[in-house]
């Protein structure tokens, strides 16, 4: 059959006004999403976002009520079997059989995503080999660590090369060490295809995405870089290091600081007006009263002030 193509620039899969209705409420509403060719795309969202619809969607697994998703041009309506060629999926759970060994496991996997028989041995050892599990070939499933079972779950996604490949929690029950592990094969995944992963955890969103797209009440509430993610929220408090502080707090109050606190007894955290240029005017006045600034810094938000503020946000717009 021939599938028309629908021309996408830099990205691997579009997300065109897409909305799910299970019963009478609406799951997920009006997402649009580009995602790039490379690079990890991090799924934000608290429990009942909509994550899972989403990415269940973008997967083929279940039919928009509205919207269009498009896998490297290709309508998924339209073309499914096209489309999910482009395409691969680690569930929350693997979905693993533990009688089989790697080897059996993979070469089924191959069979199924229509690896032509001649090549299955030549996929099976390059998935292996990227993964970690050259040395596994034999070993049942059910006798392999966590860690390792995931591996298995992340090469049968990968066996058939796809472009995309989206992982649910893929972290979820590893042990900090596998964590690592994992948190690198999917780096290296992402050198060559576009990684989507939905999480809980924002330190795994921080160690491994380059974007963020979160969903909040169905809604995408952010779409952005990891460093545009990091600074959503403009900082209103420094910390103020000194040698030789005034005697009362009041003395280092200048226009625009709202508050001080005294961390330690050379420590100071003021809070200004957010927005404010105030490092300049403070620094001067410290420098003039002999206080000997030693440092001053921004006090950022942390991912999880920004991730609340969005959730917070959303719930008020809606
Ligand atoms: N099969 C279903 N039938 C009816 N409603 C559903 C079904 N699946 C999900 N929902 C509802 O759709 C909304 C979005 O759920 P979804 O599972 O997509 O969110 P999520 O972000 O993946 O949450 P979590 O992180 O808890 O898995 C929720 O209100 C949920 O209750």
């Amino acid at each position: 059959m021939s599938t028309s193509k629908k021309p996408v620039a830099a990205a691997i899969a579009l997300l065109e006004h897409l909305s799910h209705r299970y019963a009478r409420e609406w799951a997920i509403r009006d997402i649009n999403l580009a995602i790039p060719a490379r690079g990890v795309l991090g799924l934000l969202g608290s429990n009942g976002a909509g994550k899972s619809t989403t990415m269940n969607i973008l997967c083929g697994v279940i039919n928009q009520t509205e919207g269009e998703v498009y896998i490297d041009g290709i309508d998924l309506r339209k073309h499914p079997v096209e489309a999910k060629r482009c395409l691969g999926f680690l569930p929350q759970k693997a979905p693993l059989y533990p009688e089989l060994t790697v080897d059996e496991y993979l070469r089924y996997c191959a069979s199924l995503r229509d690896v032509p028989k001649a090549a299955i041995g030549r996929a099976v050892e390059a998935v292996k080999a990227q993964c970690g599990l050259a040395a596994h070939g034999r070993r049942l499933l059910a006798n392999l660590s966590g860690g390792y079972q995931q591996r298995v779950g992340i090469a049968q996604a990968i066996i058939h090369s796809p472009k995309l490949v989206v992982l649910d929690e893929p972290a979820n029950g590893l042990d900090p060490n596998q964590i690592q592990e994992v948190r690198k094969l999917i780096r290296q995944l992402a050198e060559e295809r576009a990684v989507i992963l939905s999480t809980h955890i924002l330190s795994e969103v921080q160690a491994t995405c380059d974007r963020i797209a979160m969903i909040e009440r169905g809604r995408i509430v952010f779409d952005d870089t990891l460093s545009a993610f990091d600074n959503h929220v403009a900082p209103n408090s420094f910390i103020a290091v000194l040698a030789h502080p005034p005697a009362t707090l009041e003395a280092l109050r200048i226009p625009d600081i709202i508050a001080i606190e005294q961390v330690d007894p050379h420590r100071f955290r003021c809070r200004f007006v957010g927005g404010s240029d105030i490092t300049a005017a403070f620094i001067a006045r410290a420098v003039a009263a002999g206080w000997g600034l030693t440092e001053l810094y921004l006090e950022k938000t942390s991912l999880d002030g920004i991730f609340y503020q969005l959730s917070k946000q959303a719930a008020q717009d809606h």
